[in-house]
């Protein structure tokens, strides 16, 4: 029996109370351990739950999935000890067909950690044993291989998480790191059970089922992709604070009381982003001169971006409050009802608000690779970009015919930016009645979160690209404009990021920069709020 962690202050601790999206994300990137409470009470609540089953189960009851067959099958009767015991069993084995890839090894920790969380409200009739079974695989960080492809997104995402049930059981393989500083490795679950002295778990009636029939590998999909989104999205007022600068774009688009008459809370923080950045507080009263700036209206890339970030920045409330709902949900059937008495036969499993947030999300970040691109396409075209040179080329005059600057990255960017928005089509419309027309509504969320996670890596590196050729044209311009030079705030970001990555003067290839930068993005790495230091 796996020995339950003790509390740290760096513990989460498990009691069936909700837990942020915060959360969930400091445990799948492994900085926040987790620790299973043992407040009598909570484990009473929860030991109540396969108690209720015991007795149902001596009173010869009929529960779905536990003396039945699964889903179109539950005409059929499972009856006698060893059947009743089998049934588990043959679930995540039937189940064991995944295909793709393989989740990385952060999702691994995620999905664990969701259905964790999910199994704790104490309503899936599952025993105090096995959440310190998924508890025991968090903490010695062994994590389950589940391959990517295989769900519908109804009956939750049963192929996947079929791979965390056969895990527990002592089957199929595991992520681990051979040693602490090695990367996970793939080894037979069997062999390193063994190693830590484990035994397989041996599941109860119904703990196949409560593992497997559930939203888990959708929604901790969903959270990393909401985690990402926060972040591009500021960043993405950033890199448009740069091109503004580097175009000597009109700072007054950004102007208080122009936001204040349609004020979306979101698209106002990004003006005020914008305002902040630019330092450029207002715009002057009619009669000051010069009137406004000398161009009057910018291209709608750099004067809309607050209205194209903003609907980012104003669905990230409904996003949270879909998937943190989603998050410490039960949702699993049939549900075990202590307090009610009650078995609950329904369709919890039903992913439909991830897939709806995932199809909106993509949507919507696809638009801010969309921006980006637009804004690099002034940036590199000297018939635009207000005296820089073409491509933003940093080579002397002399070798100015040889050198091609940014030209390649921007045909990478289109290329990204094409692929971005051409993975935006909803999944959420492509439900398929299946298994013999008992799941014949689904939601399809869980390829849904895929398509949004792709989308996010592409954007990512649409950001990445714009960036790089920002901050050489944010240079440039200072050049251009002499003393008058850069806001503040773009002056010690451009800085920061020279720590990282080198002017491009002649012609070299960027891709070791732009991969450098794709990674800086992923891990957060500039503190880009008013006011916080640059990393
Ligand atoms: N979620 C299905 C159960 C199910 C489980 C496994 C299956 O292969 C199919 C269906 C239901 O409750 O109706």
């Amino acid at each position: 029996m796996p020995q339950p962690v003790t509390a740290s202050s760096s513990a989460l601790i498990l009691d069936g109370r909700e837990i942020s999206l915060e959360q969930l994300i400091d445990v799948a990137e492994g900085r926040l351990e987790v620790c299973l409470s043992d407040d009598p009470t909570f484990r009473a609540r929860i030991e109540a739950g396969p108690a209720l089953l015991e007795r149902l189960l001596e009173e010869e009851g009929v529960v779905y999935g536990v003396t039945t067959g699964y889903g179109d099958s539950v005409t059929r009767a499972v009856q006698g000890a060893d059947d009743l015991e089998a049934l588990p069993r043959h679930l995540y084995t039937f189940h064991g067909c995944g295909m793709g890839a393989n989740l990385d090894v952060v999702s691994s920790r995620a999905v664990v950690m969701v259905r964790l969380v999910s199994l704790c409200r104490g309503v899936s009739g599952v025993s105090v044993a096995l959440l310190e079974r998924l508890t025991w695989l968090l903490n010695h960080d062994i994590l389950p291989r589940i391959p990517e492809e295989g769900s519908v997104g109804a009956s939750g995402d049963l192929t996947p998480l079929s791979y965390v049930a056969a895990v527990l059981c002592g089957e199929r393989e595991v992520w681990i790191r051979p040693a602490a500083d090695q990367p996970h490795a793939l080894r037979p679950t069997a062999e390193v059970f063994a190693e830590h002295g484990l035994t397989p778990y041996v599941l109860r009636p119904k703990e196949g089922l409560a593992l497997m029939n559930g939203t888990a590998v959708m929604t901790a999909l969903a959270a990393l992709a909401f985690s990402r989104t926060t972040y591009l999205s500021r960043l993405s007022s950033r890199i448009t604070a740069l091109v503004v600068q580097a175009l000597e774009g009109n700072p007054y688009h950004f102007d208080a009381d122009l936001f204040a008459a349609k004020p979306h809370p979101g698209q106002a923080r990004v003006a005020q982003w914008l305002r902040d950045d630019l330092a450029h507080p207002a715009a002057p009263e009619v009669d000051a001169t010069p009137i406004n700036s000398p161009r009057l209206q910018d291209r709608y890339s750099t004067r809309c971006a607050p209205h194209v970030i903003g609907v980012v920045e104003d669905s990230l409330d409904w996003w949270r409050s879909f998937l943190e709902t989603e998050l410490n949900s039960a949702n699993d059937n049939p549900l075990i009802d202590v307090d009610a008495g009650k078995i609950l036969h329904g369709g919890h499993f039903y992913g439909g608000h991830v897939a709806m947030v995932m199809d909106s999300l993509k949507i919507a970040v696809a638009n801010l690779a969309d921006l980006l691109d637009r804004q690099l396409a002034l940036l590199v075209d000297s018939r635009y970009n207000r005296g820089l040179p073409s491509n933003l080329s940093g080579a002397t005059p002399e070798r100015a015919a040889l050198n091609h600057g940014y030209k390649a990255v921007q045909i990478g960017a289109s290329a990204w930016t094409a692929e971005a928005l051409k993975l935006t089509m909803p999944a959420s419309v492509f439900s398929r009645s299946t298994e013999c027309h008992n799941q014949d509504k689904v939601s399809m969320g869980t390829i849904a979160a895929r398509d949004a996670l792709r989308v996010l890596t592409l954007v990512e590196q649409v950001a990445a690209a714009t960036l790089h050729a920002a901050i050489q044209g944010t240079e440039q311009r200072a050049a251009l404009a002499g003393e008058t030079g850069t806001p503040p705030v773009l002056a010690a970001f451009v800085e920061a990021l020279r720590h990282d990555i080198a002017r491009l003067e002649e012609d070299r290839g960027l891709e070791a920069d732009l991969r450098l930068l794709c990674a800086r993005i992923r891990e957060r790495h500039w503190a880009l709020s008013t006011g916080e230091a640059n990393a």
